[in-house]
């Protein structure tokens, strides 16, 4: 082993009963590189991670990290590795300081505020949340937001040499997202070695120095910074047979004009944000954008159903006697045929327990009752198929629990659910998140078809990209209202930016997106 390298896996298999999660993976990673680990749903990139943090055991094959054979998570961490796992694992009822410092003495047997520990702590914290946290408040009573954090800051306080984030920033919104680049710049200037999954390709072509590429399980080849694009990704990770859809197939129409089919006035989504209203036009696809907290979440779930305004009107036009009807709550909106699809599924999407097939099928169970209440499940099934056939939901047995899938095959079958409600209005929370490219893609020409026979979609995302040549009209929000329509050629990286960051048009602002440091 050179000097540089510091991870190394060769011929590495690992299957789950029938399903070979990794078939042959081979992986270099050297000191001072940020290196991705690219790849479909469900190509074996978590996999990947868990063998190399010691949580599973390769089937065959070896894997070297710093010059040591990692058999446990232990073993792990005593060679200076430090994983994030997407899942927010925090101890509810423990402090900040506690919780950021869980397994470093034996859990929860710190020693008390001195120290430079606790200095280290709040400043490293305060750094990635972007202002000061109380070390000593109970972590429960914290927002979501703030647990990833101190996930994150958990793993950073380590002072790794090797660090893995799987889709750890799949849930932070821009701001976050720049705040936690310059802690990854700050620590491969000190030669540590950072690994990262995610789908974000802007984040990829920002931060990687090299990308490996995965498909069904077996390592396809590796890129250099230079070659990092989305194109070369999108062609090594897809089969041929399985290449996403052209960008034409989903290109904006521009359609604002059409008739609202759904309207909000006087609508307020904070009791101190001013009221506002929102327009959905039929047949078009709407962005919603804003950074963390600007009123934008609030907003689609109130258009939704899921929770009540501060104040104002939210209705939907009716099909049949073009009558406007209030919506107010979940009931009244699935019956105005409006389906919701979350990008939080373990918080309100997924029904662990259940299976893949009842996860989908769970919205159009009522439209499928049998005598006796009984549901009709073979009535079901092509249905079934169709959304499994046209979202490309890699499963096994229908029957097995949907949380045995990937990631983010999970999350397709939300997507799913919603399409077979045979909608008027999809509301979309941030569905890409953990989806891999072409099937972003892939729902992108979905929601263009829908959307070409009369539907109507908004779409909140995190990721100003998702916007671009996709939504017909993207809606700013800032301080709690809607602050800008956007349009046209608007629809464009700054423009958006600077409405998020609440500019008036006439100001000219630069921003720095490749802020690192
Ligand atoms: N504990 C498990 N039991 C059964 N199957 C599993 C288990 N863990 C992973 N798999 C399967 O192994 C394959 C690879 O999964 P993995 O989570 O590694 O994919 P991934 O590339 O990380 O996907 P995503 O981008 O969706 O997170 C999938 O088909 C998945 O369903």
């Amino acid at each position: 082993m050179d000097n540089e390298t510091t991870i190394r896996m060769a011929d590495v298999a690992k299957s789950f009963g029938e399903t070979k999660a990794l078939k042959k993976c081979d992986f270099e990673a050297r000191a001072g590189e940020v290196h991705a680990i690219v790849g479909e749903n469900g190509s074996g990139k978590s996999t990947m991670a868990k063998i190399m943090s010691g949580v599973l055991h390769p089937d065959a094959g070896t894997v070297t990290i710093l010059g040591e054979q990692i058999t446990s998570p232990v073993a792990a961490k005593r060679v200076g590795l430090a994983t994030i796992f997407q899942e927010v694992l925090v101890a509810e009822e423990a402090s900040v300081f506690d919780n950021l410092f869980v397994g470093r003495d034996g859990i929860f047997r710190s020693e008390g505020h001195s120290g430079d520990r606790w200095l280290e702590a709040e400043t490293i914290l305060a750094r990635l949340v972007g202002k000061p946290v109380d070390l000593d408040e109970v972590v429960g009573r914290l927002p979501l937001s703030i647990k990833q954090w101190i996930v994150i800051a958990r793993a950073i306080l380590r002072n790794p040499k090797v660090l893995i984030l799987d889709e750890s920033s799949a849930a932070l919104d821009l701001d976050s997202t720049i705040r936690l680049h310059g802690e990854i710049d700050r620590m491969r200037a000190g030669g540590a070695t950072i690994l990262i999954v995610t789908h974000r390709i802007a984040e990829l072509v920002r931060i990687a120095d090299r990308a490996t590429i995965l498909r069904d399980g077996v390592t396809v080849g590796v890129l250099e910074k230079q070659e990092i694009t989305e194109a070369n990704l999108l062609a090594m990770m897809t089969p041929s047979d399985r290449r996403a859809s052209d960008a034409k197939h989903y290109a904006a129409k521009g359609r604002d004009g059409a008739h609202a089919i759904l309207t909000a006035r006087n609508l307020a989504t904070h009791r101190s944000a001013a009221a506002f209203d929102f327009d959905l036009p039929r047949g078009a696809i709407v962005g919603v954008a804003g950074l963390d907290g600007q009123g934008q979440d609030a907003f689609v779930r109130a258009v939704a159903g899921i929770a009540q305004p501060f104040g104002g009107d939210v209705q939907v036009r009716s099909s049949s006697t073009g009558k406007m009807t209030s919506v107010g709550t979940l009931d009244e909106a699935a019956r105005a045929g409006i389906s919701y699809v979350s990008g939080d599924r373990k918080r309100e999407g997924i029904f662990p327990q259940q299976s893949i097939f009842e996860n989908l099928a769970i919205g159009v169970y009522r439209k499928n009752l049998g005598p006796l209440g009984v549901i009709r499940k073979p009535l079901l099934k092509p249905m079934f198929k169709q959304e499994v056939d046209r979202l490309r939901i890699k499963i096994g047995s229908p029957s097995n629990k949907i949380t045995s899938l990937s990631g983010g095959n999970q999350q397709k079958v939300l997507i799913g659910r919603a399409f077979a409600n045979d909608p008027k209005v999809i509301v979309l929370n941030d569905p890409a998140r953990g989806v891999d490219l072409g099937t972003k893609r892939d729902l992108y020409r979905e929601l263009r078809i829908f959307a070409d026979k009369g539907g109507s979609v908004i779409y909140l995302s995190s990721e100003i990209e998702e916007f671009i040549g996709f939504a017909d009209r993207v809606d700013v929000f800032f301080a709690g209202r809607l602050f800008r329509s956007l349009s046209g050629d608007d629809i464009a990286e700054e423009p958006i930016l600077a409405a998020m960051f609440g500019q008036s048009r006439d100001t000219s602002v630069e921003f720095d997106v490749e802020r690192t440091a």
